[in-house]
């Protein structure tokens, strides 16, 4: 194992004031700081050669796996990695490069990183030696005062005992009874829409309204979660402006500080990383107090709630209260976790959906004809609707599947091997780190045939019988990774999955969508999940008669 450099400097510090009190000789000019300077100096020298050059290229056991053509010998694939989207790369060496599964490319100073570019390589690391592989702690560090420390970040045991306490909340047979919620808050996005449209409307001329859906998608997830997940509404498609709102705009938009703090945690500590007086910490700061702020005052509402011996309810907050299994810090950290897992993720769902439908005309008209002919309208608020309506509508959840297929919000995620172990009986040292892709493996060509990269709803329809299918015609589930697999996979999938039907279905049932901005060529922003950059300016035509 190689000392870190801060390890290397608390070594260098003590050794050098040993040196100056009890060697003064051997320390250079009687100074105990230059003589730091210069042990810390040769150990790093010593340290990175090891590290960036004979390891790598000479020593590890990974050195032998395929890799990408044409990195730089210090630096491996980085430049390429930091100029492309995340995941980006990845997409074309697990199709482009012949192997089994495994495949090696040198990160910044070559350290070195394996991508699961194979069902098999995948079903090893996330299901029969999922706890072997761990989230790489400096991610707890630094996304966690946004994500919260909850079961997202949890490892072992704990993570194994919170998703069980967790379970519960998320079982379908819960999940189906928050469809008229997930209906409901659609149907008021969609006439918080209307109703722009209609003030924007200055002529008769004017018969759309453009909207950046990004924005749209992102409250009406976070008002989801809310109300299904936690029994509040925090009001953001009403209320634009709210707190809560603006405070995930901005930590969910990292820009070129974000990007440079995130690279530079590789060498220096997070504690001295968060004090640099930038823009970007202060943001962070005041977006975990507001987050924590509300989630305190969910949890401690509930527990009155409950202590005055109100009908429980069956939101993930009262199940995890009521599993006795959290004090209150814990569930305000599990709070920050849903909130933050799961709003921002359907809103990319969502928002990339947007996008392909625009792309794909004749795509949103069927889509929308079998929506209008087949769910209640949106105009009758009586009339509600159950998962089976929603469940039974194949086109609806080919397109749902396909854009989650085809544009997995979680681009790339990643797991660091815990101890020395094996995959595919490839010995991978201890601290390597593990990159899974959704990105390359729901759209690999090995995996998904050679229209792998077309945008197709009918691949997830039996054309014998019009019926949906679960597979999308791949051989392996672990072909589809959006979601992930095994005991770490998305606890909220079934949760998701339902509100973006109904949020989809609301919308492409009242609105014509194109973009505003055809000719403008979509750039993916990078982090944890995948978004247009600038954003989506898409042009709405209310349709009546629904
Ligand atoms: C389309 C929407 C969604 C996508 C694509 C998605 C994707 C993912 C992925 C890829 C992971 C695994 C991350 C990793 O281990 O590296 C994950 C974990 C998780 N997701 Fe989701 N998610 C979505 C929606 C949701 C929703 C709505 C919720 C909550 C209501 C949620 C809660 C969680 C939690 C708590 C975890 C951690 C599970 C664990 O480690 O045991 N997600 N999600």
């Amino acid at each position: 194992m190689v000392p870190s450099f801060s390890a290397i400097a608390g070594f260098t510090l003590t050794a050098s004031l040993l040196i100056s009190q009890y060697y003064p000789n051997y320390s250079i000019r009687a100074s105990s700081i230059l003589t730091f300077l210069a042990l810390f100096s040769l150990l790093a020298v010593v340290r990175t050669v090891w590290t960036a050059v004979l390891w790598p290229h000479v020593f590890s056991p990974l050195k032998n796996l395929p890799e990408p053509k044409g990195g730089s010998f210090l630096m491996g694939q980085f430049p390429v990695i930091l100029k492309y989207p995340t995941g980006e790369p990845a997409r074309g060496w697990v199709d482009d490069i012949d192997h089994n599964g495994l495949l090696r490319y040198r990160y910044i100073f070559n350290a070195e990183r394996l991508i699961l570019a194979s069902p098999e390589a995948l079903r090893e690391v996330l299901v029969t030696k999922n706890y072997q592989f761990i989230k790489p702690p400096q991610i707890g560090k630094s996304i966690g005062r946004i994500l919260g420390v909850g079961v997202l970040l949890a490892e072992g045991d704990e993570h194994k005992r919170q998703r069980k306490n967790l379970s519960p909340a998320f079982a379908f047979r819960h999940i189906k009874d928050l469809y008229p919620i997930f209906w409901a808050k659609a149907r008021e996005a969609t006439s918080a829409l209307t109703g722009e449209f209609h003030r924007s409307r200055t002529s008769d001329t004017n018969q759309s309204l453009t909207v950046e859906i990004g924005g749209w998608a992102s409250r009406a997830t976070l008002d989801i979660i809310g109300v299904a997940g936690m029994g509040k509404d925090f009001n953001s498609l009403q209320n634009p402006r709210n707190e809560l709102t603006q405070a995930y705009q901005r930590v969910f938009d990292p820009g070129k500080v974000g990007r440079i703090l995130q690279l530079l945690g590789i060498f220096l500590p997070i504690w001295f990383l968060r004090r640099i007086p930038v823009q970007r910490n202060t943001d962070i700061r005041e977006a975990n107090t507001t987050i924590k702020r509300t989630c305190l005052s969910l949890v401690q509402d509930k527990r009155k709630r409950l202590e005055k011996g109100a009908r429980t309810d069956y939101d993930i907050l009262s199940v995890a209260i009521e599993s006795g299994g959290f004090s209150d810090e814990d569930l305000v950290n599990q709070l920050m976790t849903f909130l933050a897992a799961g709003h921002e993720t359907t809103a990319s769902a969502m928002t990339w959906t947007i996008l392909l439908l625009c792309q794909n005309p004749a795509i949103q008209a069927r889509l929308r004809e079998e929506v209008r002919g087949r769910l209640p309208s949106l105009s009758d608020a009586s009339k509600g609707i159950t998962s089976t309506d929603i469940d039974s509508l194949p086109y609806l959840n080919a397109v749902c599947n396909e854009s989650l297929r085809f544009y997995p919000p979680v681009p790339s995620t990643l797991r660091q091997a815990a101890h020395d172990t094996t995959i595919l009986d490839q010995p991978v040292p201890r601290g390597t780190t593990i990159i899974m892709s959704p990105w390359a493996i729901n759209q690999s060509k090995k995996l998904w045939g050679p229209d792998a990269r077309s945008f197709n709803p009918d691949r997830w329809i039996d054309s014998t019988t019009g019926h949906a299918n679960n597979t999308g015609g791949a051989d392996s589930n672990f072909s589809f990774l959006t979601f992930l697999h095994g005991p770490r996979s998305c606890i909220g999938q079934a949760f998701a999955k339902a509100e973006f039907a109904c949020l989809l279905a609301a919308w492409v049932g009242s609105f014509e969508m194109e973009l505003a901005e055809p000719d403008r060529e979509i750039d993916i922003k990078s982090g944890i999940t995948a978004r247009p950059k600038g954003g989506l300016l898409v042009k709405l035509k209310p349709i009546g008669g629904w």
